[in-house]
């Protein structure tokens, strides 16, 4: 869906990795953990502030994203609004993620997961 997202925007994807990478709990390992999973990268754009301090102590150069309306634009909110059967989530993200997750029948799983039915 993040692939969708940017298509929609009519961004070029010939030159951007989607890459998961997978949680561990290990700080000092953190860095060359995601290394090992991308190819070589100099800039470090996060907002996190661990995150930022880990890869800064490594010696990349970080840049910090202004945020966006943070207090409405964040997936704690958008999940307690799909929970709570409001159709105001699809206004928070991309037409491409609402149609995606509905796709999947996130929005059940997601009820179900909350022992809503
Ligand atoms: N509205 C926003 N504007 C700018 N950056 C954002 C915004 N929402 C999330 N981010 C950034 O995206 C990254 C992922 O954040 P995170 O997973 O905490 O998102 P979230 O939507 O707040 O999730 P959750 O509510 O599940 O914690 C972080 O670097 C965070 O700072
Ligand atoms: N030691 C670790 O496992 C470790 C350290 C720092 C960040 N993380 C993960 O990196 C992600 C941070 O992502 P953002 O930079 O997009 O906020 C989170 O999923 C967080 O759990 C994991």
């Amino acid at each position: 869906m993040i692939r969708e997202s940017l298509l929609e925007e009519n961004i070029d994807l010939s030159s951007i990795y989607l890459i998961p990478v997978p949680d561990i709990l290990m700080n000092n390992v953190w860095v060359s953990h995601v290394r090992s999973f991308s190819p070589n990268f100099d800039i470090v754009f996060a907002r996190n502030p661990l995150v930022i301090r880990l890869f800064k102590e490594a010696g990349f150069e970080i840049l910090i994203p202004p945020p966006y309306d943070r207090e409405k634009y964040n997936s704690t909110l958008i999940r307690r609004l799909i929970i709570e059967n409001s159709d105001e989530w699809k206004k928070l993200v991309p037409q491409k993620v609402a149609e995606y997750i509905l796709k999947i029948r996130g929005d059940e799983r997601l009820k179900a997961i909350a022992g809503i039915y």
